[in-house]
């Protein structure tokens, strides 16, 4: 993409509405513009992250074995009545009526209508289990959206559900989420924590939230040190294998969100020097809750003994908008985002600090070709800003390579390529900052 020609509206000052670094970044750096409290557009630098986060997490779900498929995000008001949601949920949802005056809602989340969905058509174990999931946009009437997209109104959300015909099939179904889950966040640069959490409104009794570190996070967190270092299952786990040591591994050391904390025991498990209390940012959150939609919705198979009984369900979320702000919390410095490569916008940030120089047009021309052929996404700065000014925009969107291109390190055959996550600069051919590059 050249810079002349996209829509990147940066800004030079920091927004005063801003109270943290990533809805700080995330406004300068032009990636979303806020329509209404808690709603934003995507603008194209972080629509494009938002769909690199969505297609990370896409693929992990297909290789835990879940299903893809797309909900509306308009629901009827009766489907919440046969759950007893209705009311429970509060001044959190929005409620809309039709022009048939109709009740409807914007769903917060979608337990109800995915059990309505798998009621239709599933009437025998043997079509278990089954695991189907959307990534969607949610409306939740939040009392205070702030922090940018990181507690908004309008967000994008990946809601899985599993089904099994009993207990022991569900956390089978469970425990499946948790290694896909370690591996989604692992994927997106981020060390997220699984921790046994509170089920709130989705209901059940076993329930673990996901957390990155960050001393913004709005969730008090207090973990074991060494939980950092455990190794994520690779891609070539068995999701059809026993995932229970992992389970354990991961469950075992201390890690516990402030309202479910039980400091003697922090004391007494864990040795002083690894014992780390701070504040995270819950990005996932996985529960099971047993038949509680399934019996009050009427989703029954027939089990092997001939004889109906609910379902036993699971729900799994992972905050997609909110973890373009958790990945900014966890990764900038002083000059702006560092994107993981997994999820920037754009690969290299091609910079040519004489626009209009023939030899350094023509270096960038072809630079700018050979990588879009080769697949690698570039943002080439054909603007003629100044050098000084295009340097900072670059740490400033913070793309992960730079590439530097002018008529000086021409003549002595170089160009300079720099690291944004270590800032190491070097010089070399330009054939051989393709190699490094491709
Ligand atoms: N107001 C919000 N703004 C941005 N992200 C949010 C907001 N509320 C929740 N999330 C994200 O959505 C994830 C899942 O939300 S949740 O309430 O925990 N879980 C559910 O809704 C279940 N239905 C799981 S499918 C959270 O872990 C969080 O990362």
């Amino acid at each position: 993409m050249r810079l002349s020609r996209y829509f990147l509206p940066t800004l030079k000052e920091n927004p005063a509405e801003a109270q943290i670094v990533s809805h700080r970044l995330m406004l300068r750096s032009g990636m979303i513009r806020q329509e209404a409290a808690g709603i934003y557009a995507w603008l194209p630098l972080g629509f494009r992250v938002l769909q690199n986060i969505e297609q990370i997490v896409r693929e992990e779900m297909d290789r835990a074995g879940a299903i893809e498929l797309l909900m509306p995000t308009l629901q009827l008001a009766d489907l919440w009545r046969e759950s007893g949601r209705y009311d429970a949920y509060g001044p959190e949802m929005l409620r809309i009526k039709d022009r048939h005056e109709r009740e409807l809602l914007y769903g917060p989340t979608n337990e109800e209508m995915i059990t309505e969905i798998f009621r239709s058509y599933v009437k025998s174990y043997r079509n278990l289990p089954v695991n189907l999931y959307h990534t969607q946009w949610k409306f939740r009437d939040e009392q205070r959206p702030r922090f940018g997209v990181m507690r908004g109104r309008e967000f994008l959300m990946k809601d899985a559900y599993s089904f099994d015909l009993d207990e022991a099939g569900a956390r089978l179904s469970y425990n499946r989420m948790f290694v896909a889950y370690l591996r989604i966040f692992a994927r997106l640069g981020l060390k997220a924590i699984p921790m046994r959490a509170e089920t709130g409104p989705i209901g059940g009794d076993l329930s673990h939230e996901f957390i990155i570190l960050a001393e913004t996070g709005e969730s008090g967190v207090f973990i074991d040190k060494n939980v950092l270092d455990l190794p994520v299952p690779g891609e070539d786990v068995d999701y059809d294998g026993d995932l229970t040591p992992i389970i354990k591994q991961w469950t075992d050391l201390y890690a516990a969100t402030e309202d479910v904390h039980d400091a003697e025991r922090f004391a007494r498990e864990v040795p002083e020097e690894r014992r780390v209390a701070t504040r995270g940012i819950e990005v996932g959150q996985i529960f099971y809750f047993g038949t509680k939609y399934s019996q009050a919705m009427k989703a029954v198979v027939s089990g092997p003994d001939g004889v109906e009984r609910p379902v036993h369900g699971g729900s799994y979320g992972v905050g997609v908008s909110r973890l373009v702000g958790g990945i900014i919390e966890a990764s900038h410095d002083d000059n702006g985002i560092i994107w993981p490569e997994g999820v920037a916008p754009f690969k290299v940030g091609l910079v040519n600090l004489k626009v209009g120089d023939a030899e350094a047009d023509a270096a960038c021309n072809e630079l700018y070709e050979k990588l879009t052929k080769a697949g690698v996404s570039v943002l080439y700065d054909d603007t003629d800003e100044r050098a000084g000014a295009k340097f900072s925009n670059m740490d400033l969107i913070g793309l992960p390579w730079q590439l530097v291109v002018g008529p000086r390190g021409l003549k002595s055959g170089v160009v300079e390529l720099k690291n944004r996550a270590t800032g190491e600069r070097i010089e070399l051919s330009p054939e051989a900052a393709l190699n490094k590059l491709t």
